[in-house]
């Protein structure tokens, strides 16, 4: 209080605003700055979605999956479906990785039963036609909804935003669709490597902005998906996924320094410890092919990981659920740990396997 006191009278003022931007009461943000909890923080990637059959209905009233994602009033409604089922420590604001490219000006639809389609960019002149000068004002009702979500949180509920990582939405960028082979997005990264930097250095400039109106408006943890992180070779992998990843990571810690980042580089294999060593994310998220014991000492030994429940075992529930998750608490529990899946909830999990693992993770360790 003392040296409180004998600062100019703008201090304490300041000092306050910091102080309860620390939230000390959000488990997720305390094991994020390194704390270890008894029982760890937990949501769950995808946590809203097609397998509760309350977002089926706000759905079904929205018309397309995009104009869901653009309507604040419904984007707030099914982040919060799972919060009030589940008791998760952490809500993700209901948006998608291409919402990007949209606020770009690119063209993106969602075609039913066959995932997004983009009018394809594949050279300097489709780069030339985006228009990053309105991706704010088109992404507005993202951060509108952002400042919703916050305003009807629980005190102890996190709110995460999120983007792609720029390989990642490149793909579907460049492809025009979901893609296994990568074969213009790679070929034009091989053939053309300047080239396919300037489209990746567009994204990581736009991510930076994407994510900062997102934490403006009420994000306190931002996650980067990099979905196809495991397609590129290790050299690619250190210039398309590593490189943009530190120079977001970067920027992001120049404007909003308290602001922690989760990386989850999916299917990078070994290569997701160069990951945690150059990138500077805050902590990492793993897919569950990770090995745990590999994982406590490589990587959580660095920074907090979060991971990686086969969604698979929780749409199969029972036994082979428990024994997996309790694996999974027992030896990432022992180090700064966020209890969640290897990759997004899938639309046939039976609602009530969601309602059996919360509520293991919610008595752990006493379950
Ligand atoms: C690659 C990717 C996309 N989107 C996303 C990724 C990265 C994570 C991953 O690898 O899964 C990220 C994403 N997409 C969605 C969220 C919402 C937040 C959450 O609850 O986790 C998040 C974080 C909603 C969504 N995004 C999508 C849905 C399903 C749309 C529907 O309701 O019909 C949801 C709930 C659509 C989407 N969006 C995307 C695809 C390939 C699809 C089609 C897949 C499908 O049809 O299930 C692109």
């Amino acid at each position: 209080m003392g040296k409180l006191l004998a600062r100019p009278p703008v201090w304490p003022a300041l000092m306050e605003t910091a102080l309860s931007q620390i939230q000390p009461d959000r488990l997720l943000l305390r094991t994020l700055k390194g704390e270890i909890s008894p029982r760890p923080p937990f949501w769950l990637m995808r946590q809203a979605g097609r397998y509760l059959p309350e977002y089926r209905e706000v759905r079904a009233q929205a018309g397309g999956f995009l104009d869901l994602c653009l309507n604040p009033d419904l984007a707030t409604e099914v982040t919060l479906q799972p919060i009030r089922r589940y008791g998760m420590d952490a809500a993700i604001l209901f948006s998608d990785i291409l919402i990007l490219p949209h606020a770009l000006g690119q063209k993106v639809w969602f075609a039913e039963g066959e995932g997004p389609r983009l009018d394809p960019i594949r050279d300097q002149a489709g780069l030339d036609r985006l228009d990053v000068a309105n991706l704010t004002a088109r992404a507005e009702p993202v951060y509108e909804a952002v400042r919703r979500i916050r305003a009807a949180l629980p005190d102890t509920v996190a709110l995460i935003g999120f983007a792609g990582s720029p390989w990642t939405v490149a793909t579907y960028m460049v492809e025009g669709a979901g893609s296994k082979e990568f074969l213009h997005a790679k070929g034009w990264a091989y053939a053309n490597p300047a080239g396919f930097q300037r489209l990746i250095d567009l994204l990581v400039d736009t991510t930076v902005t994407h994510l900062s109106g997102q934490i403006e408006a009420g994000a306190e943890v931002v996650q980067l998906f990099d979905s196809w992180a495991g397609a590129l070779a290790p050299a690619e992998f250190a210039r398309w996924s590593i490189a943009p990843t530190r120079a977001i990571v970067r920027a992001l810690k120049d404007k909003h320094p308290g602001v922690p980042v989760i990386g989850f580089p999916r299917g990078a294999g070994i290569n997701i410890q160069a990951y945690v060593e150059q990138t500077g994310v805050d902590a990492v998220s793993l897919d569950t092919s990770v090995p745990l014991d590999w994982a406590a000492t490589a990587l959580q030994s660095r920074v907090p990981v979060q991971g990686n429940l086969d969604p698979l075992a929780l749409v199969a529930g029972g036994e082979a659920m428990r024994r997996a998750a309790t694996d999974i608490l027992t030896t990432l529990g022992k180090g700064p740990f966020i209890f969640n899946l290897g990759h997004g909830i899938v639309q046939q999990t039976p609602p009530e396997h969601v309602a059996e693992l919360a509520r293991l993770i919610h008595d752990w360790p006493s379950a």
